[in-house]
C-alpha cells in the first residue's frame, strides 16, 4: 500500500513537471530546450531498445530521423500534402528504409555491426546533402507548420504539448513492449541469442523487428523536428548527431527506458551550457563529452539512471494466478515404437579436429540416459548437434523417427526438445520468473501490436502461471521476482531446468545440471528428474558427478576424444576397464 501511494506521488510529480512548462513561469527558451530534449529522447529511446536490450549498437539512427524529416518536408512543400498526412508517409518511408538496411546489417555481428551502421549512416548523410530535390547543400526551407483548424502550432508552448505527448506515448508503448512475450525475446538477444533460439525465438526476425521499431521512433522525432524547425539541413542528420544519440543512451543508461530521457536531458542541457561558456572555444565541447563518457564507463557502466532509480518506490511484483496455467501441449502420439532420439554415426569436425566421431546411440521413451566422459570428449558438441546449434558434418540425428539434423534450433524446440547449457545462459537483469517464461515462448502468440496495446494480458497470465509452476517444481518459487543475475550459480542452473520444463519437452537435455549445487539440492534435483521420467519424459544428461549419474541413469554412454568407448547399465560402466582408464580412474 505504501509502495502504491509512493508511486501515485511519483506519477503526480511527473505530471506536474510536464505541465509547468506550459505556464509563463518557465521562459520560452527553456521550453524550446525541452522540445529538443523530447525529440532527442525519442531517438535515444529507440537506441536503448536496440543497443541496451537487443545488443545491437547503431551509429546510424540520425539517418532515420532524416528519412522521416525529408519525407514530410518534401511532401508538404513540393506536393502540398497536409503535414499531418506527412506522419504516416514518413513512417512508411522510414520503416521501409529500416527493413532494407536492417536486412543487410542485422546479419553482421561483433564489431562489424556498428561499423556497418556507420557506413550507411555516412552514405545517407551525403545523399541528403547532395540531392537537389531535397535542397542540396542549402537545405530545405518553407516547411509548413502543423495546424489544428485555424490554429498553427508555431509557438514553443503549443509544440511542447505535441512533442511530449509523443514522448509519453512512445514510453508507454516501449514499456508495454518490453514487458511482453516478444519483449523477453528481444532482451535475450544481447547475450543469449543461442538460448532464445533453443526456446523457439526466431532471432533474425526479432532483431529486424527491434531495428525497425527503433527506426520508427526516430521517424516520429524526424516528423516532429521538420515541422518545428521548418527548415532542414543535412548536417542535423550526420555523424555528430549519431554520436550524440549514442552518448545520450549511454549517459542515461543504455539498458533503461527512462535512461533515454535522462541522457537526452543531460547532453542537450550540457551542450547548451558549454556553448555559452566556451563560446568560440566550442571545439572543447567534444573534449568535455569525451571525459564525461570515460568517467561514466569507469564509475557507472550502466549510466546515471540506475543511480537515481534506487530512490524510486519499488514496483509491486506481478500477481500470479495459478489457475491460469496453460494446458500441456496436445502432442501427436509417437509415430513409431522405436527410440525417441536416435544418433546414427553423428560426426562433427572443426577444421582438422574431430569433436564427435561417428557416434551412435539411442534414448528411449521415458528413459534417462547419461553421457559422460573427460573434458573435451565432445559431450557439449553432441548436445549442439541434437539441438541444431551446430550442423553435423555427417551422420543422422532423428527424433521420433524423423530426421532433424538439418532443422533449425527453433524448429527442433517446437518438436519438443528442450535443453540447459553448460555455461548458464540467463538474462541477468530480468526476473527469475521472466527468464523461465522465455521457455514458454512457443506456447504464446501475441506479437508486437498486441504487446504495445496491452491486448496480451490474458496470454501473459497463462505464461506466467505456467512458469511459476515450473519454478515451484525446482524449488525456487521464493526467488521468482529476484533478478536472475542475483542468484547463486547452482540456483541459476535450476532456473535453466525450470525454463526447459516450460517448453513441456518430450526430451530434456541437461548439460551439467548438478554443477554448483549443494548436496540437498542435488538430491532434490535427482528426485525431480525421476518424477519427470515417471511422467513420460525422456532425459539425456551430461554430468561429471559420477554418483549423481549412477543413481539416476537407466543407461550410460561414455565418450572419449569424440568416440563412444562404452555403453551400458550403470553397474556395467562402473567396472568397465576402458571407462576406468579414460575417465572414472581420474574422477573417483
Ligand atoms: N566451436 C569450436 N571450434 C573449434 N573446436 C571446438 C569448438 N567447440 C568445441 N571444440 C572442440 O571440440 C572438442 C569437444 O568439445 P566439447 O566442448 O564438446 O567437449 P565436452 O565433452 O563438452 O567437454 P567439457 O566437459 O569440458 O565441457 C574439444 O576439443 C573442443 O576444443
Amino acid at each position: 500500500m505504501k509502495g502504491a501511494t509512493a508511486r501515485w506521488q511519483a506519477g503526480g510529480l511527473a505530471i506536474l513537471a510536464l505541465v509547468v512548462p506550459l505556464t509563463p513561469l518557465v521562459p520560452e527558451f527553456w521550453v524550446t530546450l525541452l522540445i529538443l530534449i523530447g525529440l532527442a529522447s525519442l531517438t535515444a529511446l529507440g537506441l536503448v531498445v536496440l543497443t541496451g536490450m537487443g545488443g545491437m549498437t547503431s551509429f546510424g539512427q540520425a539517418a532515420f530521423v532524416g528519412f522521416a524529416a525529408y519525407t514530410t518536408g518534401l511532401l508538404s512543400t513540393t506536393y502540398g500534402l497536409s503535414p499531418w498526412l506527412g506522419l504516416p508517409a514518413a513512417l512508411v518511408v522510414t520503416g521501409l528504409a529500416a527493413c532494407a538496411l536492417g536486412a543487410i546489417t542485422m546479419r553482421l555481428s561483433g564489431h562489424y555491426l556498428p561499423l556497418g551502421t556507420l557506413a550507411w549512416g555516412i552514405s545517407i548523410f551525403y545523399i541528403f546533402g547532395n540531392s537537389a530535390f531535397l535542397g542540396g547543400q542549402t537545405g530545405m526551407t518553407g516547411i509548413p507548420p502543423l495546424r489544428l483548424g485555424s490554429f498553427s502550432l508555431i509557438g514553443p508552448r503549443s509544440y511542447y504539448i505535441l512533442v511530449w505527448l509523443a514522448v509519453v506515448l512512445s514510453l508507454v508503448a516501449t514499456i508495454n513492449l518490453l514487458d511482453s512475450r516478444v519483449g523477453r525475446a528481444f532482451r535475450a538477444l544481447r547475450n543469449n541469442a543461442i538460448a532464445a533460439e533453443a526456446f523457439g525465438v526466431l532471432t533474425a526476425r526479432a532483431k529486424l523487428i527491434v531495428f525497425v521499431y527503433a527506426a520508427l521512433l526516430a521517424g516520429v522525432a524526424g516528423w516532429l523536428y521538420a515541422h518545428f524547425q521548418r527548415t532542414l539541413s543535412a548536417s542535423a542528420f550526420g555523424a555528430e548527431a549519431n554520436i550524440d544519440y549514442l552518448l545520450m543512451a549511454i549517459v542515461g543508461g543504455v539498458g533503461q527506458v527512462f535512461g533515454a530521457l535522462l541522457g537526452a536531458g543531460i547532453v542537450i542541457v550540457l551542450k547548451d551550457l558549454l556553448q555559452d561558456m566556451l563560446g568560440r572555444l566550442g571545439m572543447f565541447q567534444d573534449l568535455v563529452f569525451g571525459i564525461m563518457l570515460v568517467g561514466i564507463l569507469q564509475y557507472s557502466r550502466d549510466g546515471i539512471w540506475p543511480l537515481l532509480s534506487s530512490w524510486l518506490p519499488p514496483t509491486t511484483p506481478r500477481s500470479i494466478d495459478p489457475a491460469a496455467d496453460i494446458e500441456r501441449p496436445a502432442r501427436a502420439p509417437a509415430t513409431s515404437s522405436g527410440p525417441l532420439l536416435a544418433l546414427d554415426k553423428a560426426r562433427k569436425t572443426f577444421g582438422g579436429l574431430v569433436a564427435v566421431d561417428d557416434v551412435s546411440f539411442n534414448v528411449g521413451h521415458a528413459e534417462t540416459v547419461a553421457l559422460i566422459g573427460p573434458n573435451g570428449a565432445g559431450k557439449s558438441t553432441l548436445f549442439n548437434l541434437i539441438t541444431g546449434v551446430r550442423r553435423a558434418s555427417s551422420g543422422r540425428v532423428s527424433f521420433d523417427s524423423a530426421s532433424i539434423e538439418r532443422l533449425s534450433p527453433q524448429m527442433i524446440a517446437r518438436r519438443g526438445i528442450a535443453r540447459t547449457f553448460q555455461h548458464v545462459r540467463l538474462v541477468p537483469e530480468l526476473s527469475v520468473l521472466e527468464n523461465v517464461a522465455l521457455g514458454a515462448h512457443t506456447r504464446g502468440h501475441a506479437g508486437v501490436a498486441s504487446a504495445v496495446l496491452r491486448l496480451d494480458r490474458a496470454e501473459e497470465r497463462r505464461l506466467f502461471a505456467h512458469a511459476a509452476r515450473r519454478l515451484e517444481r525446482v524449488g525456487l518459487a521464493k526467488e521468482m521476482f529476484r533478478p536472475a543475475g542475483h542468484l547463486s550459480l547452482g540456483q541459476m542452473r535450476l532456473v535453466e531446468v525450470a525454463r526447459a520444463l516450460c517448453l513441456d519437452p518430450r526430451l530434456l537435455l541437461l548439460d551439467e545440471p548438478a554443477a554448483g549445487l549443494r548436496a540437498a539440492e542435488k538430491k532434490a534435483l535427482a528426485k525431480l528428474l525421476r518424477e519427470l521420467k515417471g511422467e513420460g519424459m525422456s532425459i539425456l544428461v551430461v554430468e561429471h558427478d559420477v554418483d549423481f549419474v549412477m543413481g539416476l541413469a537407466d543407461r550410460i554412454v561414455v565418450l572419449d576424444f569424440g568416440k563412444k568407448i562404452a555403453e551400458g547399465l550403470p553397474q556395467e560402466i562402473r567396472v568397465n576397464p576402458l571407462v576406468i582408464e579414460a575417465y572414472l580412474g581420474g574422477v573417483e
